[in-house]
């Protein structure tokens, strides 16, 4: 369960991301997060693994507190909380399979480190999270012979082997075309369903946010402005969300669908 309580952000530079944040998010959850371009979005996934520091009030991880965590216990407590970017983070002049042992790493003796050497069961491992995410064929491919809906999708894989409590994505199908970005989606949803794993997704594309998330989370100005199940987010929530950018938004969502 990750519980927000009074969490506010302001960057250095005074810009205040985030004012007075209450969330509870179950475990198993799949929550989508939307508003337009600096509404805190990102802030907001990244404050949960502490990529960025919370400035004030409480930010629970199953009751730990996650602005106390030092040293090996916060590198633990990441390995519980996959990644998802944008850019897939991938080391592209490698394999598949090799790009998925990456999670591995930090468990890993010293000697295995250096030398590269992986324990079979590792393997299996990263081959069965490849299988999850329909990729299993590619795990002898190099990366960079992969379409981006692919990269993506074993950058999924990599975090599924990590044995991860929670995924957060941050935009994850920003720079997908809509077909592939679906698939990627459906990726995203039968891991939450099948493994009870939390997905919290920042995402742009409300349609797809709607149709995959059972809870959305809409962000105006460091704000939550609505918290509720997808069926009950209608044009006024979104105008609300989106203030009277909603028209030029959807617009533009219209315009990138029409290129399937
Ligand atoms: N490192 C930073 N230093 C200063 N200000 C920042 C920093 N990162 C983000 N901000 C500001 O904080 C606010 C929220 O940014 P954030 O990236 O969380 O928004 P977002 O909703 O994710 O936007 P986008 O959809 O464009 O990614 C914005 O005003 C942004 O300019």
């Amino acid at each position: 369960m990750i519980q927000f309580m009074d969490v506010s952000k302001t960057y250095p530079n005074g810009t205040i991301a985030l004012s007075n944040i209450h969330l509870t998010i179950e475990q198993g959850e799949f929550v989508a997060v939307i508003g337009l371009s600096g509404a805190g979005k990102s802030t907001l996934i990244r404050c949960i693994n502490r990529i960025h520091e919370i400035s004030q009030g409480t930010l629970l991880v199953d009751n730990v507190d996650v602005s106390r965590l030092k040293g090996r216990h916060i590198r633990k407590f990441r390995r519980r909380i996959g990644m998802i970017f944008q850019s897939f983070n991938l080391v592209t002049r490698t394999t598949v399979l090799n790009n998925v042992l990456v999670s591995f790493v930090p468990e890993l003796p010293m000697w295995r480190k250096l030398t590269g050497v992986f324990t079979k069961l590792q393997k299996v491992k990263a081959l069965e999270a490849l299988d999850k995410v329909g990729i299993l064929d590619k795990a002898f491919i190099r990366v960079d012979q992969l379409s981006g809906g692919q990269q993506q999708r074993v950058a999924l894989a990599r975090t599924l082997a990590q044995s991860p409590d929670i995924i957060l994505a941050d935009e994850p199908i920003a720079s997908l075309d809509p077909v592939t970005a679906r698939i990627v989606m459906d990726d995203f949803k039968n891991i939450n369903r099948d493994l009870d794993i939390s997905v919290i997704m920042n995402i742009h594309h409300v349609e797809i946010a709607l149709e995959y998330a059972d809870r959305i989370i809409g962000i105006r100005k460091g704000e939550v402005v609505f918290d509720g199940p997808a069926s009950m987010v209608t044009q006024s929530i979104l105008q609300e969300i989106y203030g009277g950018k909603w028209e030029a938004e959807k617009a533009s969502m219209e315009e990138q669908a029409a290129y399937v």
